[in-house]
């Protein structure tokens, strides 16, 4: 059974203010734009929120993506100021791996640290049991493994990833296959959801380059997707979100052979951290009683 979610408005500040850091004053100055922030700002307010969690001495799992980007960037600022001394990193994708080198975070691996003090990531989806959709952006399984194994894991979104149940944006919920045999994969896959009204699935195939520090970089379409561990990843949409078990779900799609893993995280979020347009940070807590300072 899920935990019980314990909703907290956290800080009720004029976004401006907590966005000092990098923003730069508009062209002509209109205090009307200063107080609209953008959906990068959102990221950012709610990486930087997360971030203060981390403490010296910390294994910190790395997310993937143009929130977590935030959070990395944010970490190397500290450790190169000196609040943050003997952290080790532990990327969830080449992509992290080169972002974290990009801001001087040390990295390391799960087989030297196969227990990681706190992830912090974002997400594509994020239904009311803090249940997510990630992977949108290839990386879901190396993020699985390194937040599943991790004390705390701490999600960041902007709130326009809050959805009322999982695929309910209508976007992919991707599934990592091996490329041999790629097309039964996908058969058996269609076959599994066969009379669920509005779904449908397809192969990725536009790449993102992993070695490129800005992760909206993508390579051509017309080749599959390939994930950094040399896998495909089939697309599965469901037109007004997925009902029943989840885990029902999870279980039958990873019963499929030829499956890696798929993008459904159900359980493994610890809290949420959500910046909204209105300026309030909000923090959702899985388990309240687990935290000391309301994340
Ligand atoms: O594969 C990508 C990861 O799961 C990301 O965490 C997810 O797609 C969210 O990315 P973004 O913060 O760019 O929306």
């Amino acid at each position: 059974m899920q935990a019980a979610c314990t909703r907290t408005v956290d800080v009720a500040i004029p976004l401006p203010h907590l966005l000092m850091f990098d923003l730069e004053p508009p062209p002509s100055p209109s205090p009307l734009a200063t107080m609209v922030p953008s959906q990068d700002d959102l990221k950012r307010v709610a990486a930087h929120r997360a971030v203060e969690l981390v403490e010296s001495g910390m294994v910190i799992g790395l997310g993937t993506g143009s929130t977590a980007a935030h959070a990395l960037d944010r970490i190397g600022d500290l450790i190169r100021s000196g609040a943050l001394r003997d952290v080790v990193g532990i990327p969830t994708s080449e992509w992290a791996a080169a972002r974290a080198a990009a801001a001087g975070i040390p990295v390391s691996d799960l087989n030297a640290h196969p227990v990681v003090d706190l992830s912090i990531d974002g997400a594509d989806e994020v239904d009311p049991a803090l249940n997510l959709v990630k992977g949108r952006g290839g990386s879901l399984l190396r993020e699985k493994m390194v937040e599943g194994t991790s004390r705390r894991f701490v999600v960041i979104v902007d709130d326009s990833k809050l959805v009322p149940r999982l695929a309910a944006s209508g976007l992919a919920v991707p599934v990592e296959i091996i490329p041999f045999g790629w097309a039964l994969t996908l058969r058996r896959l269609q076959s599994l959801f066969d009379g669920v009204p509005g779904f449908n699935l397809k192969l990725r195939t536009a790449s993102i380059d992993a070695k490129a520090t800005t992760f909206d970089e993508k390579g051509s379409d017309s080749e599959p997707f390939v994930t950094d561990n040399k896998n495909y990843i089939a697309d599965l949409f469901f037109e007004n979100g997925i009902h029943g078990d989840l885990r029902v779900i999870s279980d039958a799609i990873l019963r499929i052979t030829g499956v890696v893993e798929h993008g459904l995280f159900l359980g493994l979020a610890s809290s949420v951290v959500v910046a909204q347009k209105d300026g309030v940070v909000v923090v959702v807590v899985k388990d309240k009683a687990a935290t000391s300072n309301g994340i």
